[in-house]
């Protein structure tokens, strides 16, 4: 960073220019206090060197996301850094911890849904691009870590999109602290639904805004101890009263006024109709709203008051309520007979008494009294006062007024009463949504509480970012050149100190019967006279400027008394007090002082409005502040366009432009030592042996996390911007690294259980299957022994059997070889002994014929024998007969 001038001929720069406030170029010529240009758009300039800075010439197209990043730190690095990225549609940029939220005038609903949510719950702020939910998601995890109240506050000029972010900061703590049903409503939806109830109460088209709040808010959400939403409390600030009965065009009223119109059953009821026969309606010519169906939004409203609590009886006095106003504004008078004396204009006047009196459930006459005179009481009597007509009109408009101020407060208190408190809740986010610093061509009294409250605001924030740094600084004894900011405490005592401030001044004004605008004016020059805040106007001799914190306003003192008067004359309040509806009878509850020696019993706005300042204050400083500053574009209510001069302004009295310089320059983070010993002592764990003191043991972690420029005080370290985030993501990526070692331990441990319960039960499962298929087995190996033995027993059967065959077949064939054998042996013998008889008979044929031979040779040989040896022969013949016939026997026996 570098914000001191380094320029040269050659270098790019920035050059204050009339139409862009800031035109890019180079430098072409330095010539002591002035330099000459050459602008983007090509144009030679001259300008004085306190009218240059430098340019980055390495800037990012795409702009920085944090302005403290930004090399070269100035008005226009800030400005151009804003409108690059507003091109790019990144509307929300931070410096330091301040988010800027340029209006885009488009939705983009991919920037907040639930994904969205999701990435910033818990994300280090800084990690993630610049958001509304970084800021609600700091504060909310400040307010669960550290158990502070938080406070966000959320500022800018009317149509800068404050009422937008506090809805979306709402939304985002609902989805982090949503908690149980009451009464079947979340304590979150009926505070996110009483912004549409709020708004149509309390908000109005006007010139710079279509949904324009009417009314600054507070909203308290109460949080248990376990960082849920347990009740919520609304605080409303100064509506402005005078829009009920006063519009000017192309501004509308309050929108209820419209949407109860276009419900066609309730206006017909209420005998309602176009919102152009009303005269606190058609004195603008703006009646509808572009995108915006009013009987739409009616019933909107009505579900709303639903979700809210307020019963349907309620709900139909209310809106009896709202169109009694609309009625009430179109009684006319006219001048009566008497004297400074007033009637009813015409027909239509007497009708739309009798219809208010009707609605407001009074009697008709009492409210004609209540309007055309006023009682004087003295120390003696009670004199009637005859208004005429203008002073008479002038009473209807205080009644209305009074009616629907009351009728507001009634809301939110029952908003309040609905939601409820939780009285147990020690810490709460508190999300304000107030109007921004107002410098009109006229500036009436609104103008000054408005302004007066932006002076509070600012104060504050001074304190928290200015005064307290340095103070802090100075007692922590760190190297610190201080640095010069503007204190606005002088304006805030010119405002506020009593018996001399303007609030003051005014209150006394107002009680001084004869007191006047001009008597007052007077009476602030001649105790202001020199004052360095307060100015008095050559031209006039009722305005006076008072030189603010954001620049000078001039305020026209005409109407300041009769603003700043709060008196509920006593003649509505006896009237509406004692209405027969309860309702409305209730919205007058009667007085418990004594009664006035006058009918108006004056309160001051401007000093009840100081006290309820001075009770925010209060509450924002018993809280750790958070800020966001909505910046509009441009005054068309147009996406896409951004005018330099119009953002520039804005810049400068939102305080921004401070900021940057005070969050660059000094040390928005300090942490004590044991706190952030605490916190980042993980990321040295060698410092666990105890041998540091806590100072030497924070530098240890600091010189270890390689920061340096940070600012070792007396019991703090003081770090510089983007430094306590850097130390988060080392942090963070330590408790990541020791989370997954953890895990891994966890799950190895787990794992291992798991594995051994596995382990265990497969083998008991294994056992019992094994068993099982043991026993299966076993009885399949019986059942296939069984079968082994059947066989068996089959095959020796079938052996048996076939042996049997085999063995009968045998002997069959045995018995038929046999047979075959026998029979042939039997055909053998047969033969042989036919042969033997063959032979026997051949052999015996064959010795007969032997024989016969023999004999026929014996014969012969014998009778050759006998012949010759005859005798001798004879004897041997005998002989050798006696032998033949031995063995003849012989043969014929064998
Ligand atoms: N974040 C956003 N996204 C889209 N549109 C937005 C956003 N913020 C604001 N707007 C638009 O700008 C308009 C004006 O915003 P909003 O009513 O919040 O302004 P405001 O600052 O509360 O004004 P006032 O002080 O008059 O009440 C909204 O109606 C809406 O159209």
């Amino acid at each position: 960073m570098a914000t001191e001038k380094n320029i040269s001929v050659g270098s790019q720069v920035w050059l204050e220019d009339n139409e862009l406030a800031w035109i890019d170029g180079e430098a072409l010529d330095i010539n002591g206090q002035e330099v000459t240009a050459r602008t983007s758009t090509g144009k030679v300039v001259t300008v004085k060197l306190s009218n240059v800075h430098p340019k980055d010439p390495d800037a990012q197209p795409g702009g920085v996301d944090d302005m403290t990043k930004l090399a070269y730190l100035h008005e226009p690095g800030v400005l151009y850094n804003l409108a690059s990225r507003y091109e790019l549609n990144d509307i929300y940029t931070y410096t330091g911890n301040i988010l800027i939220a340029v209006n885009p005038f488009a939705k983009l609903p991919h920037l907040y849904d639930v994904h969205m949510m999701e990435q910033y719950r818990g994300a280090t702020f800084g990690e993630l691009s610049p958001h509304v939910f970084a800021i609600a998601d700091t504060a909310y995890r400040a307010m669960i870590n550290e158990g502070k109240s938080q406070s966000i506050l959320v500022s800018g000029e009317s149509g800068a999109g404050k009422t937008e972010t506090t809805k979306l900061l709402m939304q985002y703590i609902a989805f982090m602290g949503g908690r149980a049903m009451t009464d079947g409503r979340t304590v979150e939806q009926q505070v996110l639904e009483s912004n549409p109830l709020l708004e149509a109460f309390g908000n109005a088209k006007t010139v710079r805004n279509d949904n324009s709040s009417r009314f600054g808010k507070f909203v308290e959400l109460q949080f248990d101890r376990s960082g849920r939403i347990s009740g919520a409390a609304v605080r409303t600030y100064l509506l402005e009263r005078s829009r009920v009965v006063q519009i000017s065009d192309p501004e509308r009223n309050y929108h209820c006024f419209y949407q109860l119109c276009a419900s066609a059953e309730d206006a017909e009821k209420y005998k309602l109709g176009d919102p152009r026969s009303f005269h606190y309606l058609n004195q603008s010519n703006c009646y509808e709203l572009n995108h915006t169906n009013s009987s739409r939004e009616y019933a909107k409203t009505r579900r709303a008051m639903d979700i809210v609590g307020i019963s349907l009886e309620e709900q139909e006095a209310i809106f009896r309520v709202v169109a009694s106003i609309l009625h009430l504004g179109n009684i006319e008078f006219a001048q009566g007979k008497e004297a400074d004396s007033s009637v009813l204009k015409d027909e239509k006047s007497k009708f739309h008494l009798q219809t208010t009196s009707e609605l407001l459930m009074c009697d008709k006459q009492s409210l004609f009294e209540a309007l055309t005179t006023r009682i004087i009481v003295t120390r003696d009597e009670n004199i009637t006062k005859m208004l005429d007509p203008v002073a008479s009109t002038t009473n209807r408009d205080t009644l209305a007024k009074t009616i629907y101020s009351r009728l507001f407060d009634w809301l939110v208190e029952k908003v309040n009463s609905s939601i409820g408190q939780d009285p147990d809740s020690r810490t709460l986010i508190g999300v304000l949504d107030i109007y921004g610093f107002e410098s009109f061509k006229t500036n009436s009294f609104e103008q000054f509480c408005i302004n007066l409250t932006n002076e509070k605001l600012q104060q504050h924030f001074n304190q928290h970012v200015f005064k307290m740094e340095q103070e802090e600084y100075t007692k922590e004894e760190i190297n610190w050149s201080y640095i010069e900011f503007v204190d606005n405490q002088d304006v805030l005592d010119m405002i506020e100190k009593k018996p001399l401030g303007i609030i003051a001044l005014l209150d006394e004004a107002c009680m001084f019967p004869k007191a006047t605008h001009e008597t007052f004016a007077g009476k602030l020059f001649q105790t202001f006279k020199n004052h360095k805040r307060f100015i008095k106007p050559k031209l006039s001799r009722t305005d006076f400027t008072i030189s603010h914190y954001a620049g000078e306003v001039t305020y026209q003192a005409d109407l300041f008394l009769e603003k700043n008067k709060d008196y509920v004359v006593a003649e509505h309040q006896a009237l509406l007090g004692s209405s027969k509806c309860p309702f409305v009878a209730n919205l007058f509850p009667p007085s418990p002082e004594e009664p006035s020696k006058s009918s108006y019993k004056f309160s001051s706005i401007g000093t009840r409005f100081k006290q309820q300042l001075q009770a925010l204050m209060e509450t924002l400083n018993s809280t750790e502040p958070h800020y966001i500053r909505c910046v509009k574009p441009n005054p068309y209510n147009k996406p896409g366009l951004f005018e330099n001069f119009n953002v520039l302004q804005q810049l400068r009295c939102g305080g921004v432009l401070e900021a940057v310089r005070i969050s660059c320059a000094g040390y928005p983070t300090r942490r004590t030592f044991d706190e952030f010993i605490d916190r980042f002592g993980l990321l040295a764990p060698e410092l666990h042996d105890g041998s540091y003191d806590e100072k030497a043991a924070t530098e240890h972690i600091l010189k270890k996390a390689n920061l340096s420029n940070y600012q070792i005080g007396k019991t703090k370290v003081f770090l510089r911007a983007g430094q306590m985030a850097e130390l988060d993501t080392k942090r963070a990526e330590m408790l990541g690294s020791a989370a997954k070692i953890i895990q891994r331990r966890v799950r190895t441990f787990l794992a291992q259980r798991e594995l051994k319960a596995l382990r265990k039960a497969a083998i008991s499962v294994q056992a019992r299957w094994r068993g099982k298929m043991a026993r299966k087995h076993f009885e399949a190996l019986k059942r296939q022994a069984a079968a082994i033995k059947v066989q068996k027993h089959v095959r020796r059967w079938l052996a048996q059997k076939s042996y049997r065959k085999m063995r009968a077949a045998t002997i069959v064939i045995q018995a038929a070889h046999r047979g075959m054998q026998a029979r042939k042996e039997f055909r053998f013998r047969k033969e042989t002994r036919a042969a033997t008889k063959i032979q026997t008979t051949w052999r015996g044929y064959k010795a007969r014929s032997d024989f016969v031979k023999l004999r026929k040779a014996t014969l012969v040989l014998q009778c050759i024998w006998r012949g010759r040896i005859a005798r001798k022969e004879l004897k041997k013949l005998k002989m050798v007969m006696g032998l033949s016939q031995s063995y003849l026997s012989k043969l014929v026996s064998s």
